[in-house]
């Protein structure tokens, strides 16, 4: 199963993939938390954020999603994700793997009030350049599984709507 949170930086995806992580290490279930910061860090270092180099990004990260999760684990993908076109990319390649797109819905001034690592106010100043929301486009997901509103919901709230949503049995789409 692979669980791919998507938003604005600062709507809350490490922070979401963190608290899901503790979540199924409660319930004894393995998973791993793939975040493109991290990430950024090492297997795709190589990488800015052109829209090219954002493609390379998540064709990376969706294959390796999905070999995780053919190996059995539960994988949490915390990207930015901003185009449709990347959307369409990530799901191609994860095909027939268990998928959960979850948007993560925060305005940007919101999100720009939170700046955690103060990157908005870098991009603001052009220390950073082509920044998701400021200097390069965040583009509504189209047909999300779940959409959570973190700006009105709590880091609780919204961690409880989203194992709700997964484990929910009726759906079929349980663990
Ligand atoms: N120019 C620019 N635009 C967006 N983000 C930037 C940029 N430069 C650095 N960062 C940091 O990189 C993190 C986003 O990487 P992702 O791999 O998730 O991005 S993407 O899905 O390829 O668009 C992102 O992490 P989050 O804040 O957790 O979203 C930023 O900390
Ligand atoms: N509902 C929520 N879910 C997640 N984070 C929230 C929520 N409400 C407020 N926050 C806060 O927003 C910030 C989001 O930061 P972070 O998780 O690093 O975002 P991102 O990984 O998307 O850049 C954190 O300071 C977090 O405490």
């Amino acid at each position: 199963m692979i669980i791919w949170l998507m938003g604005l930086p600062g709507s809350g995806k490490s922070t979401l993939a963190t608290a899901l992580k503790e979540s199924f290490d409660k319930a004894d279930v393995q998973s791993f938390v793939l975040d493109g910061d991290v990430l950024r860090k090492g297997i795709c270092a190589d990488l800015g954020f052109s829209v090219k180099d954002r493609s390379e990004n998540v064709r990376r990260i969706a294959h390796l999603s999905k070999l995780m999760s053919q190996a059995g684990l539960v994988v949490i993908v915390a990207s930015i994700l901003p185009l449709e076109e990347l959307r369409v990319l990530a799901r191609e390649i994860i095909d027939d793997e268990a998928y959960y797109e979850i948007y993560l819905k925060c305005p940007l001034n919101v999100c720009q009030t939170r700046d955690p690592k103060g990157l908005y106010k870098k991009a603001l100043n052009g220390e950073v350049k082509d920044f998701t929301g400021i200097s390069a486009p965040f583009e509504e997901p189209v047909q999300p599984d779940l959409v959570i509103d973190t700006n009105k919901l709590s880091g609780e709230q919204s961690l409880e709507i989203i194992l709700q949503s997964i484990l929910l049995p009726e759906q079929g789409r349980g663990l």
